[in-house]
């Protein structure tokens, strides 16, 4: 069933090469989208476009957010001369701060399954993307923001920021296809300790158990990230895309068999009075810190 999806996803992006070129394409250097939270511009020289987050104050992710992502990502899926994507933030300090917490909390339970399904979305549309996806995380990169990051083909990282599974702190769990993504990145034992404690790492610590995999200084992150992409287009395009997706498919295939059971067990949790409490206590304290 897996190679099965993985065969057919693959010829589908085969099949795309034989389509007319897209009439955006103006120059060499393009916008396939621009909003004032998301700017998403193509090179199409080499093929490389870039995501750059730009959701103020801290690139949470919405609903609104990231339907805007999905629909970006769906669009460089089918643009035949997209090869790879860079995702990176345009907020200083911050990759993304995960999701929006006030999309959990005191939520309506309609726009909760939405939200809900739209991470799914975001989750499956970039974890099993036929593109090479590379995160370029120039700041903190905590519980959905590093979701992103992992579910990317390799991390580039700067200094003096934090990046992890932090959901625990919350008083909430990380949802399994969340540990699954770290386990494929940094091994089972490592994901434990990480997910138990909830650690948000330091970059030097994230990159020494692999959570990481280069870092380098912030104001080089960008050429980095573009020269390491340049790496990986190099490989023949099918050894490694069907590579990537029999390592993938049984992730990916896991969390698509139960989507809706999953949608239905995170409203039922994110409800209950006890993780409401600790939710509304997290954010109270976020806003403290503010004043502090
Ligand atoms: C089947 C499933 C079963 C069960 C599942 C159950 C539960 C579901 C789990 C879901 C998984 C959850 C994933 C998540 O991503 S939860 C979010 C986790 N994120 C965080 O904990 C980050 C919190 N933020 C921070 O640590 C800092 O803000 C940050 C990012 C380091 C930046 O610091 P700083 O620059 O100092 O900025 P401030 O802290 O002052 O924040 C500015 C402003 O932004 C607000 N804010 C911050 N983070 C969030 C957020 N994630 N959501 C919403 N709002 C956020 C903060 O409150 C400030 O707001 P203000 O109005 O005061 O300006």
């Amino acid at each position: 069933m897996a190679a099965r999806m993985a065969f057919s996803r693959l010829t589908r992006s085969l099949c795309e090469v034989g389509r007319s070129r897209s009439l955006l394409l103006q120059s060499a250097r393009w916008v396939t989208s621009a909003s004032k939270t998301l700017t998403v511009t193509m090179d199409d020289k080499t093929g490389i476009a870039e995501m750059s987050l730009n959701r103020p104050p801290v690139n949470s992710l919405s609903l609104e957010f990231m339907t805007e992502i999905n629909i970006a990502l769906e669009k460089l899926e089918h643009e035949k001369f997209c090869r790879g994507v860079i995702i990176t933030s345009a907020i200083p300090k911050i990759f993304s701060a995960g999701l929006d917490i006030l999309e959990m909390y005191q939520p309506k339970p309609e726009r909760l399954s939405e939200f809900w399904k739209t991470l799914q979305d975001m989750w499956l549309l970039l974890f099993g993307s036929r593109l090479t996806t590379i995160a370029a995380i120039n700041g903190h990169s905590p519980a959905g923001g590093a979701l992103v990051a992992m579910s990317c083909d390799y991390r580039i990282m700067a200094p003096g920021f934090n990046i992890g599974l932090n959901e625990t702190q919350l008083g909430i769990v990380p949802p399994f296809w969340f540990i699954d993504t770290m386990m494929h990145t940094i091994g089972s034992r490592q994901t434990e300790l990480c997910c138990q404690k909830g650690l948000m790492l330091s970059t030097e610590e994230a990159a020494r158990i692999g959570l990481v995999d280069k870092v380098v200084p912030l104001d080089q992150i960008a050429s980095e990230a573009k020269a390491e992409m340049q790496s990986w287009l190099k490989i023949p395009v099918a050894a490694k895309l069907i590579t990537k997706q029999t390592i993938r498919a049984p992730i990916l295939e896991k969390l698509q068999t139960r989507q809706e059971a999953d949608v239905q067990n995170f409203c039922n949790f994110a409800m209950k009075d006890s993780v409401q409490k600790s939710l509304g206590m997290y954010l109270e304290n976020l806003k403290k810190k503010q004043k502090e």
